[in-house]
Order: C-alpha cells, then sequence, then structure tokens
C-alpha cells in the first residue's frame, strides 16, 4: 500500500508520530511505501531567507535557485520520517532513478513531471524488509533536482507499483460542500470527480489529490481514498475501505 503523507497531515512532531505509529502497525498485514511533502516545512525555510513564492494551478514555481531550499527541506524532512516510522529506508526521487522526471512547464520553472519510477528498487527494498520513504524530489533529463507536487509523486508510485494507495490529510476525505463534515463523500467515481473539479466543490489542494488518485487508477491501482492523517486507525480501516473516500475508476 502507498502511503502519501503531507504537510498538513504532519503539522505537529505529535501528529508526526502518531502516523508514523499507525504506519508502522500496517506494516504488520501490508508492505508499506510511504511518499512524503512537506509543504509547510518548504515554506519556514524559505521565509528564513526571505523568499516569497507563488503557486500557480496548486504547484509551487520553483526558479532554479530555489531548488536546492527545496530539496534541503524535504531532505531533512525525510530523514526525521523515516526514523519515526523505523525499519524504514528514506531517499529522495533523485536516489537510483526512482522518480524520474521533465520539466512541466517553463514558466513554472524546476517543477517536475513524473516520466519514470524505478519500481524494482521499491520492491528489492520491501523484499529486504524495509519500508522506503521517499520524498518528492525527482532527477530531471539533464541529471537535476525537480520538485514534484507530492500527490502527483505519489499518485505515480501507486500507478507503477499497482497497488493501493492513502492520500493523508486534514480532512475526512472529499466533502461535497465543503467545509461542512456531513457532506462526506464514501465513494465518487472519475465522473463525479470531473464534475466537482469543473463544478469547484472540489477546490484548492484537492485538486491534485483526486487527480492523483485517477492517474493512479488509470495506471492500474486498484483502490485510492483520501483520509484525514488525525484519526486513529485510520490506515487500516481506509485499506478495508472504511474510512475516508474511495475512488473508483
Ligand atoms: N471538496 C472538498 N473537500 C475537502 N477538502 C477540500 C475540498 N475542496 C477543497 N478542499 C481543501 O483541500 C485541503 C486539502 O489539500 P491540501 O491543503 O493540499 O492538503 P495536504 O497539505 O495534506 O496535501 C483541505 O484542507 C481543504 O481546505
Ligand atoms: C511543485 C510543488 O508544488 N511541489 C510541492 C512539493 C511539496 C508538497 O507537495 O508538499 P505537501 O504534500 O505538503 O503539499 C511544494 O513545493 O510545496
Amino acid at each position: 500500500m502507498i502511503i502519501k503523507y503531507g504537510g498538513n497531515a504532519m503539522k505537529s512532531q505529535e501528529l508526526r508520530r502518531a502516523v508514523a505509529a499507525e504506519i508502522a502497525a500496517l506494516r504488520a498485514e501490508h508492505a508499506v511505501v510511504v511518499v512524503h511533502g512537506g509543504g509547510p516545512a518548504i515554506e519556514r525555510e524559505l521565509a528564513a531567507r526571505d523568499i516569497v513564492s507563488e503557486f500557480r494551478g496548486g504547484l509551487r514555481v520553483t526558479p532554479p535557485e530555489m531548488m536546492d531550499v527545496v530539496e534541503g527541506a524535504l531532505c531533512v524532512l525525510n530523514k526525521r520520517l523515516s526514523q519515526d516510522v523505523g525499519h524504514a529506508l528514506g531517499l529522495m526521487g533523485r536516489d537510483s532513478g526512482l522518480l524520474r522526471a521533465e520539466v512541466l512547464d517553463p514558466e513554472l520553472g524546476r517543477v517536475g513531471r513524473v516520466t519514470g519510477v524505478n519500481a524494482d528498487l521499491l520492491r528489492t527494498l520491501l523484499g529486504a524488509g524495509l519500508t522506503p520513504v521517499v520524498g518528492c524530489v525527482a532527477v530531471g533529463p539533464d541529471g537535476g533536482a525537480l520538485n514534484v507536487n507530492a500527490d502527483t509523486a505519489a499518485g505515480a508510485v501507486a500507478g507503477a507499483l499497482a497497488e493501493g494507495i492513502v492520500f493523508l490529510t486534514d480532512v475526512d476525505g472529499v466533502y461535497r460542500a465543503y467545509p461542512d463534515p456531513h457532506s462526506l463523500a464514501p465513494h465518487l467515481t472519475r465522473a463525479e470527480v470531473e464534475e466537482g473539479v469543473a463544478a469547484g466543490w472540489i477546490a484548492g489542494g484537492m485538486i491534485p489529490k483526486v487527480r492523483a488518485a485517477l492517474d493512479a487508477l488509470t495506471r492500474g491501482a486498484p483502490f485510492a481514498t483520501i483520509a484525514s492523517g488525525m484519526t486513529a486507525g485510520v490506515l487500516a480501516a481506509a485499506a478495508r475501505g472504511e474510512a475516508g473516500t474511495r475512488i473508483t475508476p
């Protein structure tokens, strides 16, 4: 199972440790790959350098000189997360071509579109009893780093391994009338997701998540679920289809 773990589900050290404990518990029954982002950690490092960043279509415009700061922040987080999870190996997408990418749009700078995943490396690590913890920086055709939205990176990994994925975030799933928690959709089809994005009831940071979920399903993942990282037992429940919003083809 692939777990996408992003900024909103790691707001405090307590939450980070709680999610790590959930992941460790899930390993008793499932081989697990963690793919993480860390928007707030990136923001902190940029702010410390008086750098203001701009988002277009949910993606951080990443000029070349900003890339080192983004990568540095994610690398530090990667080591913390893999230590929290235990029996883990923290890697960036740049290691051994784990995530290969090309420039998505020159206007966005060093932002990548994933073109390949080294699934064999992930299978080797899993076979050795290690949990890969993957940071969302890919290697580009020029050998340099590319900044990939972590939802997109996680969806690509789930598709490459043809395994289910859970996107952990700070809401219980996709609401039909955000932020009314009673409007949580337990299931959404591809057509309903497309309608939600077009109509605007799926917005902001939820758009890359549902798009990555659909991409994973297209590539062969058996399920894609969006769920809250703040709920105890969420991963086991999501694996059974009993938590969050499960997106189906
Ligand atoms: N229909 C919706 N249902 C739930 N959340 C939504 C919806 N539309 C937009 N959102 C927003 O998407 C956010 C989750 O995306 P994001 O902040 O990028 O999460 P993360 O940092 O965990 O990747 C929610 O906190 C909420 O503000
Ligand atoms: C291109 C792009 O936008 N990359 C993201 C990568 C981190 C990320 O996606 O982190 P969350 O999962 O916490 O949102 C960024 O720079 O913020």
